[in-house]
């Protein structure tokens, strides 16, 4: 069966019962009362899947919010249309595409089906070539800098994975990402380098991204202008493009495939930097990690199954309660990068405003995802978490063990992180108004045994599969992204005009501003 077809969410029996159900009792459900009252709900709202145990317990959801939600997700065919992209059919409808990044971390020899085998092949031949090169760099003592240069999937994941692992870092090379068209960011990065000492990687699906290409002709003419001259040493391309990427003069490229999204590509040849960083070895474990997801998510029970109840949750957060954003806290500092990949992973995919067949839509989709890494933020923005006026579900990711021995620190974090959780729940009392909390504020507490390469796979491989549940009930696709195209066409149009003056068509504002840059 096709996506398209399974009703949307708003056109099915659960929907309307939802609703009726939350105008009825649901809206005023009190967590704190719940927890109270019923002994057993701590345990019916805990999901244990690979690597993550999550405590959905302190949510505002009731048990019979709850079953309407499961009986959502099964009229809406969430997991047939999951059964669809692990198939290999066309999800991707409006790009005619497969999607098929879990087919990245499957084991060779594993059940990916005879239809996917081809595939399956051409992935584990790149794969292994690329862990090959990525060993020989790691031995080569002259190479000291490695500087991937691309943007959004290209950058967002290997940078944050590449900092997640930092305590596997083997020292002796320095990581830098450098994704932006803001010369800033590579002028930095050219100043710590030597042309000698540097691999750089061109990091781009389509091999035709301004910033990206722009930095990597910039990068190229900068190694030659230090005298640099072994550019097929220096430069490895990381495309879907082969073609393009050898116009460019670099020899060697390792590839991946158009059902691969960007934001999906990690696990692909746009890995390379993080297994340069962490070695072969732990880059299959991160493999490994998320492919132990992929199964979770194809074989557990729907009431169990993580990233659907993540998705169940937001879908009720988001079309029932209206709250608009999410809050992600990560408590560990290697995770500092999580929100803004999130922000990718997450709004990329689900920032829609049309179903599949391009009817608006008559609810809201993907929520803001925005944060930082705990403590930090209880410092600065919680205040409004605490006592602002909109009401923000927070989801925070512990870790219990940690990857250093200042004894001191990490039983202070942990005991933060439960604070926090419980003093949104809470809530404090007090009739001068100002420091009343009104409590009953919603988190999520994702929780890991510890930060490594398979629990890393296991964690991002849930948010993924979560984005693509949220996306099947909502009926969106959460494969394109046709919303970034409009303003990279401006830019086309309207870089010409800054040097020539010319500000025929323009609307007023954007002509008045053109005039002020030149003056
Ligand atoms: O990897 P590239 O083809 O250079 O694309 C880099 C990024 O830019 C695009 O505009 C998309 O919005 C992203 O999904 C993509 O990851």
């Amino acid at each position: 069966m096709a996506a398209s077809d399974f009703p949307r969410c708003d056109e099915t029996g659960a929907w309307k019962a939802l609703r009726q159900h939350f105008d009825g009792a649901g809206r005023g459900f009190d967590v704190r009362r719940a927890l109270r009252s019923d002994a057993a709900r701590v345990q019916a709202c805990s999901v244990q899947a690979p690597h993550v145990f999550a405590d959905l317990s302190k949510n505002l959801v009731d048990p019979h919010a709850d079953r309407l939600l499961l009986q959502l997700a099964q009229e809406c065919g969430v997991l047939a249309q999951r059964d669809a992209m692990f198939a290999g059919e066309t999800i991707n409808n409006t790009e005619s595409r497969q999607v098929m990044h879990f087919l990245l971390r499957a084991p060779k020899q594993g059940r990916a089906g005879a239809k996917l085998s081809a595939e399956l092949a051409q992935v584990h031949e790149t794969l292994d070539r690329m862990l090959a090169f990525a060993e020989e760099v790691r031995a080569d003592s002259r190479i000291t800098d490695v500087v991937n240069i691309g943007i959004g999937g290209s950058d967002l994941g290997p940078q944050m994975a590449t900092i997640a692992l930092e305590a596997f870092v083997t020292p002796g090379k320095r990581f830098h990402f450098v994704s932006n068209i803001d010369a800033h960011e590579l002028a930095a990065v050219l100043k710590q380098v030597k042309p000698e000492g540097t691999l750089f990687l061109i990091a781009s699906k389509t091999f035709s991204t301004l910033e990206t290409m722009t930095n990597a002709r910039s990068a190229r003419e900068w190694f030659t202008r230090q005298g640099g001259t072994d550019v097929a040493r220096h430069f490895a391309a990381l495309t879907t493009n082969v073609k393009a990427a050898a116009e460019f003069g670099i020899a060697r490229t390792f590839g991946f495939w158009d059902w691969v999204g960007g934001r999906y590509s990690m696990w692909s040849a746009i890995g390379l930097p993080i297994a340069i960083a962490v070695g072969a070895g732990r880059f299959r474990e991160l493999l490994a990690g998320a492919h132990e997801m992929d199964r979770h998510f194809r074989e557990a029970p729907p009431e169990r199954n993580l990233p659907l109840r993540l998705a169940l949750l937001d879908v009720w957060y988001r079309d029932f309660h209206g709250f608009n954003s999410r809050s992600v806290a990560p408590y560990h500092s290697s995770l500092r990068r999580l929100p803004a990949y999130l922000q990718q992973l997450e709004m990329e995919s689900n920032g829609k405003r049309v179903d599949r067949q391009g009817r608006p839509l008559p609810f809201a989709t993907s929520p803001v995802v925005w944060g930082e890494p705990g403590t930090n933020g209880q410092h600065a923005y919680f205040q409004m978490l605490h006592q602002g006026t909109d009401v923000v579900p927070v989801e925070f990711v512990a870790v219990k063990t940690p990857a250093h021995d200042l004894a001191e620190h990490h039983p202070q974090l942990l005991a933060n992180v439960l604070a926090q959780a419980a003093a949104l729940m809470q809530g404090k009392e007090d009739s001068g108004g100002h420091k009343h909390f009104p409590g009953n504020r919603p988190s999520t507490m994702l929780l890991l045994e510890r930060l490594d390469p398979q629990s890393l796979g296991a964690l991002i491989a849930l948010y993924e599969h979560r984005v693509f549940c949220a996306g099947a009930l909502w009926g969106i696709n959460s494969f394109d992204q046709w919303g970034v195209e409009l303003g990279k066409v401006l830019a086309k149009d309207i870089a010409p005009r800054l040097q020539s003056g010319d500000t025929q068509g323009l609307d007023a504002s954007t002509a008045a501003l053109i005039e002020r840059l030149r003056g």
